[in-house]
């Protein structure tokens, strides 16, 4: 996969895109990630982004021109990318979009900055997207959320394939079971005994139990979701 990000920070990307494993991900070439200064597309010598909004108003928009000539200029060759732009009122991003969104072989990002994109870049966006219903500076960290999530879906990207593995049950939205390591015992604290006992069937119905346990706790409405839409085996509705 290759994803392509338009932002007038790119520096935000800079750790994100060397670190851990999205940047082992990269470095290796199991994908592809240009992070484009939208400043380098502008043609005036102030390299001006962004413009007061037609109509008043507060703050600034980012112009359309230098956002046309990026896309213009990253879409000579190659496949077509699928276009997502980060803003506040996007459709919501989740687990279903990030598997949706791993399958594509190529993405482009815009990143919303100040208080938003000229409404004409829309008509190069596929699908406008938010990571959540609380107030941000600018769309780069969103991006960044959306690029870890679809990312560690690329086939290799993980390495582990049980991590993924784990992942059917996020895949459904399910939350996670409970995670111990050594020592056994600390501060008194002691791991459940069927963790060490070595028995795999037991181990992954406990872990299975514990998960529909959080998720019935915390996240009710996943559960009704699920039994819907008929997600949930017998033995997990009991
Ligand atoms: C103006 O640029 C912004 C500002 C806030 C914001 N919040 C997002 C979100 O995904 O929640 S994307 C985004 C873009």
């Amino acid at each position: 996969m290759r994803i392509d990000v338009l932002t007038v920070l790119p520096g935000l990307f800079d750790c994100f895109l060397k670190e851990g494993v999205i940047g082992k991900a990269i470095s290796s070439g199991k994908v592809e990630v240009k992070v484009h200064n939208i400043r380098d597309f502008t043609t005036d010598k102030h390299r001006v982004v962004d413009d007061v909004p037609y109509g008043g108003g507060p703050g600034m928009v980012l112009k359309p021109e230098p956002i046309f000539r990026a896309y213009d200029e990253l879409t000579k060759e190659g496949e077509k990318p699928y276009v997502l732009l980060t803003e506040p009122w996007g459709e919501k991003f989740n687990q279903e979009m990030a598997v949706e969104l791993s399958k594509k072989p190529r993405l482009m990002i815009i990143c919303g900055r100040y208080e938003g994109v000229d409404e004409r870049v829309k008509s190069l966006v596929d699908r406008e997207v938010s990571i959540g219903d609380y107030v941000l500076t600018g769309g780069e960290l969103p991006a960044m959320v959306i690029m870890d999530a679809v990312l560690r879906l690329i086939p290799g990207v993980l390495g582990n394939l049980e991590s993924l593995r784990a992942d059917s049950f996020s895949d459904r939205g399910l939350l996670g079971y409970p995670n111990y390591t050594r020592p056994a015992e600390f501060r008194g604290m002691k791991v459940p005994e069927v963790l060490l006992s070595g028995h795999h069937k037991k181990i992954e119905s406990w872990r299975k139990e514990q998960s529909l346990r959080k998720t019935l706790e915390r996240r009710p409405e996943i559960i009704e979701n699920l039994k819907r839409k008929g997600l949930l085996t017998k033995e997990e509705l009991e």
